[in-house]
């Protein structure tokens, strides 16, 4: 589970940005909803501990994100946190199956072949578990990206922009597929995004 108290943040050059407390319970999906500017990369950005807040705390699972070290950090990221992005961000130069093997092995996890056929083959995309990232459409990056998410069976998934870019009925199956995908490792599921149109489908919100 994940939860903030507190939380604000302080651009060197910038305004303080405040946030409301967040509450996640695991398995929960809650929408992070706040118009251009109103401070939801900055947001996700604290609760993944890529950045070090001004005030306050960000708990995940019982362990307070400020509290560890850099290195930690990093090494807590890659257990227990998954980040899925407007548009995939993957190493180029090596296959898809590659990117995943190196999300294990940043998290400090055995490789496990297997479970990445396994994950990849779920996703439909296990016929291109050899391929470059640039052999995949565009769509099917989007599901390589949440393959890699779900890989470390994290405790919480954070989704920045997952829709922004999709028509409604792609938006429709992606957010069913960030839901079931995180189900299956009772991840809680945190999507941070300006698009209305998720309201519909998910209950939980929380606007910034
Ligand atoms: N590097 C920076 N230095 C100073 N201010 C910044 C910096 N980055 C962002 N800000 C300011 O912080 C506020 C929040 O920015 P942030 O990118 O978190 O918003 P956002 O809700 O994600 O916006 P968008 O939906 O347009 O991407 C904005 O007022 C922005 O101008």
């Amino acid at each position: 589970m994940l939860s903030s108290r507190n939380l604000s943040y302080q651009y060197p050059s910038g305004e303080r940005l405040t946030f409301p407390d967040i509450d996640c319970a695991a398995g929960e999906t809650r929408l992070l909803l706040g118009n251009s500017g109103s401070g939801k990369t900055t947001l996700l950005q604290l609760l993944a501990g890529l950045r070090t807040p001004a005030t306050g705390t960000v708990m995940i699972n019982g362990t307070d994100l400020n509290g560890l070290s850099g290195p930690q950090r990093d090494r807590f990221r890659g257990r227990h946190l998954g980040m899925v992005f407007q548009t995939a961000h993957f190493i180029r130069a090596v296959s898809i199956e590659e990117n995943l093997l190196l999300a294990q092995r940043l998290a400090g996890k055995t490789t496990d072949r297997p479970a990445i056929r396994e994950i990849l083959d779920r996703l439909e995309l296990g016929h291109k578990i050899k391929s470059l990232p640039s052999a995949l459409s565009v769509g099917q990056q989007q599901r390589a990206a949440i393959a890699r998410a779900i890989i470390n069976r994290p405790a919480v998934i954070l989704a920045d922009e997952p829709t922004s870019a999709l028509d409604d009925g792609n938006t429709t199956q992606v957010i069913q597929l960030l839901q079931e995908s995180a189900a299956a490792v009772n991840a809680t599921l945190l999507i941070v995004t300006h698009d209305n149109r998720l309201t519909s489908i998910i209950d939980q919100h929380t606007r910034l």
